[in-house]
């Protein structure tokens, strides 16, 4: 498979940077990965629309695991797909610091998949978790209690402590934890990295050992910067 290039932009966006979709296009006109654009819920419908007829996928940053009904504040899969989304990313450590659970996390992804978007199901141990050595019994034990039960979809290995700090894992963390990963799951979810990747360590950890991509946030917001991790991507791994 082709390694996902995606992009979050967690709570930054305004109507105008639906731009940012056709610079994107012109940066980088013929990917050799899979590019997405995770933006700010209100917009996904305009990126959709201006994406159209160019490589870029669209995505949601969360979704509910309950069907279209009373739950103020939620997204519904399914409108995220009317709007355009093909994917969703579920189980973010920033919503899994707010109470967000494996179970939901869980609920989350099967509803998604049932929908018809692909999710990306986040997964990552804390800096103390790490320096007591549990870092991939956290993750194993997450993936078991947080991945759906059947259908496509991918997950993202984001260390909290390396989440907006600058401080990436080295490669040789990654390629621990995405071994471990890929014994724990077996073949088939792309693995993705997140984390400060940037232009300058693009290289390094795209081309680490069973990373199937990159969840990008702070260098995802430019798209001179996003670019370059794009161009950094391997076509089939
Ligand atoms: O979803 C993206 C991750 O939280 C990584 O964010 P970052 O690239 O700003 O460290």
């Amino acid at each position: 498979m082709k390694q996902l290039i995606a992009a979050n932009w967690k709570m930054n966006g305004q109507p105008d940077w639906a731009d940012k979709v056709s610079a994107l296009t012109a940066l980088v006109p013929d990917p050799s990965c899979d590019l997405l654009i995770c933006p700010p819920h209100p917009l996904v419908g305009s990126l959709a629309i201006t994406a159209e007829g160019t490589p870029i996928k669209i995505g949601g940053q969360d979704c509910s695991e309950y069907e279209a009904g009373a739950h103020t504040g939620e997204t519904d899969a399914a409108l995220l797909v009317t709007l355009g989304a093909t994917y969703v990313i579920v189980g973010h450590s920033e919503r899994r610091a707010a109470g967000e659970t494996d179970t939901r996390v869980k609920a989350k992804a099967e509803r998604a998949i049932n929908q018809g978007l692909r999710p990306i199901v986040c997964v990552g141990e804390s800096l103390a978790q790490r320096e007591a050595g549990e870092a991939v019994s956290v993750v194993t034990n997450q993936l078991e209690a947080s991945l759906p039960a059947s259908g496509d979809y991918d997950i993202a290995y984001e260390p909290i402590w390396a989440i907006g700090t600058g401080r990436t894992a080295t490669a040789g963390d990654i390629a621990q934890m995405h071994a471990a990963i890929r014994n724990a799951v077996g073949s088939g979810p792309r693995i993705l990295y997140g984390g400060s990747v940037k232009p300058a360590n693009a290289v390094e950890i795209l081309r680490t050992p069973e990373v199937g991509g990159a969840l990008v946030g702070g260098a995802s917001l430019d798209m001179e910067s996003f670019s370059k991790i794009a161009h950094a991507a391997i076509s089939e791994r």
